[in-house]
């Protein structure tokens, strides 16, 4: 079996890592290798993009990663745990204690307030609020004054920001978001890659996360390129500009099968600027200060 590297403490030095990940769906002629052999590490401490055409395989790998789907062979772990060898319980477990997630759809329980669904995953851990940092995340999210609203009378943007917090409150090991600026305006869509940046440079977390904007992977230490479920390249401390070059050398490429990769400019409207000021963030430097 391959292990991960450790520390001298014993920890791993890999927050998340995927050792000769294959997922396959189908059979016969419908099979689709959605993930195909992908080694990969993610270090602790760093934020990681993932890119590359639509149907590549990014949220596969992400949910393969995060022992949502199950791996068809290879290994997936998180710190020193090879997740595919655990049984559902633990699964459950590792993913209630160390990982969270931010989808696209918002998984938003309808009869519960915003404070109620953010606190749900302390509740189902028993764990105790610790108040300083909810009230420093929900100030940084812009959530203080609707906390007592219920989903359904929340905007997208607040039930993105709602779920955000939610996967933070329980300040996970590794934090895997899917497009989790894809309902916010620019201004929070920048906060929120702001206040990420922030929980791996101030709270060592580690982050990944899929999207198909450039200007959002700026924010990473690194942008990983998938095509048709293959590693295809990794750029090292991207710009936006770096980012849309590298897109075009990969949807250029004769042998890059991206025929389908729409356009690698698109994506960045709705951001006017990387450092946008941050509506509804109280300040970015500030929120996890004493969580650290
Ligand atoms: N549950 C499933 N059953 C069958 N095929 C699937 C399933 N989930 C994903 N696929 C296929 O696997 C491939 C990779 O899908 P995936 O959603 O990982 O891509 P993606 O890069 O995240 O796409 P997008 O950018 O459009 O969200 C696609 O061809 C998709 O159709």
């Amino acid at each position: 079996m391959t292990t991960p590297a450790t520390t001298p403490t014993g920890r791993a030095e890999h927050a998340a890592r995927a050792v000769g990940l294959s997922k396959a769906y189908g059979s016969g002629d419908n099979r689709v290798r959605a993930v195909d052999n992908v080694t990969v590490d993610f270090p602790r401490g760093t934020f990681t993009a993932v890119m590359g055409p639509s149907g590549s395989g990014k949220s596969t790998l992400m949910h393969c990663l995060a022992g949502l789907d199950s791996a068809t062979s290879g290994q997936s772990f998180i710190g020193d745990v090879d997740i595919t060898t655990l049984n559902d319980n633990q699964l459950t477990r590792l993913r209630r204690d160390r990982i969270g997630f931010v989808f696209q759809s918002f998984n938003l329980l309808p009869t519960l307030n915003a404070r109620q669904n953010i606190l749900l995953p302390l509740d189902l851990a028993g764990r105790g609020l610790d108040q300083q940092r909810f009230d420093a995340l929900i100030r940084s999210l812009g959530l203080t004054d609707r906390l007592g609203h219920r989903p359904s009378e929340l905007s997208g943007g607040q039930q993105q920001r709602v779920a955000i917090a939610r996967a933070l409150i329980t300040l996970p090991d590794v934090v895997f978001a899917d497009e989790p600026t894809g309902a916010l305006d620019s201004r929070n869509g920048a906060a929120l890659l702001a206040y990420l940046r922030l929980c791996v440079r101030e709270g060592g977390q580690t982050v990944v996360m899929v999207t198909h904007d450039p200007l959002a992977a700026s924010y990473a230490d690194r942008v990983l390129l998938l095509a048709d479920g293959a590693l295809a390249g990794e750029l090292l401390d991207p710009t936006p500009d770096t980012v849309l070059a590298a897109l075009r050398t990969l949807t250029a490429s004769p042998d890059s099968g991206l025929a389908g990769f729409a356009s690698p400019v698109a994506p960045l409207a709705g951001f006017t600027s990387p450092v946008a000021p941050l509506a509804g963030f109280a300040s970015p430097v500030t929120p996890l200060a004493q969580d650290v």
